[in-house]
């Protein structure tokens, strides 16, 4: 990591208590501009936690969160959104009953303009269904027969995709991705592989976390390693094997001093 870059997410002294327990103890992190940050630790290590504190669903108890160079606490999952940080969580959060381009436009619906298209609250269906259509082809993902497909009727690589999509598509600062191969098969995970690729390459940063080590090493630009709530260093996967890194995960093995955060 060079001085000069100002990181996209710069985290210091992070602190998070659940009563007794400590799920975050005095962690650093830092995101830097373009990259697959992949946040990896044993179970209980305090990654959700982390991220959920970096995207305004969990209130630190201690320390700064910059991003962009200024520090910002978020006070809710809407501010951080509203400030362009999206999130694909594990659940999805997708309306399986709805369309792929409803779904696209959840919790932030276009309305017609006009008088009585504001006064009357008519969506405006269109401009979703071509903003949703465009989407999707920008990310070559109009593999699904219509926009207007509800999404129970996808695959699970397909809703993953409608999910990476829509985050993609509204985040303006960076995305943070949480196990979003966890529930799929081999070709689609590859696919969903290949679209966070492809979503770093057009310059938005990512942050994924992941127990799935092959994965990691595949997409990670750099590896942030959790351990007992704190970050014990980070590493460039082609400097470490995966057994090193799992080895560091679960305190086999000392971090390596060069890369000691
Ligand atoms: N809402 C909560 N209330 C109480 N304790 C919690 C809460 N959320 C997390 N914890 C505790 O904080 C610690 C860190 O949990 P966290 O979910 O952040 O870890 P994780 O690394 O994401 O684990 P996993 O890989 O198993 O999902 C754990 O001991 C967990 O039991």
């Amino acid at each position: 990591m060079t001085d000069d870059v100002t990181p996209v997410v710069r985290g210091r002294g992070l602190v998070k208590r659940y009563g007794r327990v400590t799920a975050i103890d005095h962690a650093d992190f830092d995101l830097m501009p373009g990259e697959i940050l992949a946040v990896i630790g044993d179970n209980g290590a305090g990654k959700s936690s982390l991220i959920k504190a970096i995207a305004g669903a969990v209130q630190l108890d201690e320390g700064v969160i910059e991003i962009d160079g200024v520090p910002t606490r978020f006070r809710s999952p809407i501010e951080a959104r509203n400030a362009g940080i999206e999130t694909v969580y594990q659940n999805l959060a997708l309306s399986p009953a709805l369309s792929i381009a409803d779904n696209m436009f959840l919790g932030r619906e276009v309305y017609k303009s006009g008088f009585m298209g504001k006064y009357l609250r008519m969506l405006d269906k269109k401009h979703m269904r071509d903003f949703a259509r465009a989407k999707l082809t920008e990310l070559g993902l109009m593999t699904v027969q219509s926009i207007n497909q509800a999404v129970e009727t996808l695959s699970g690589g397909q809703r993953q995709g409608v999910a990476v999509a829509r985050a993609a598509a509204f985040a303006k600062r960076f995305v943070i991705m949480d196990e979003p191969t966890a529930a799929l098969g081999v070709k689609e995970s590859r696919r969903v592989l290949e679209l966070i690729k492809d979503v770093r390459d057009r310059g938005l940063p990512i942050v994924l976390i992941s127990h799935n080590m092959p994965h990691v090493f595949e997409v990670a630009d750099r590896i942030h390693i959790h351990r007992l709530g704190k970050r014990a260093c980070v590493i460039r996967p082609g400097d470490f094997t995966m057994s090193d890194a799992v080895a560091i995960m679960t305190g086999a093995m000392q971090p390596p001093e060069a890369a000691a955060a």
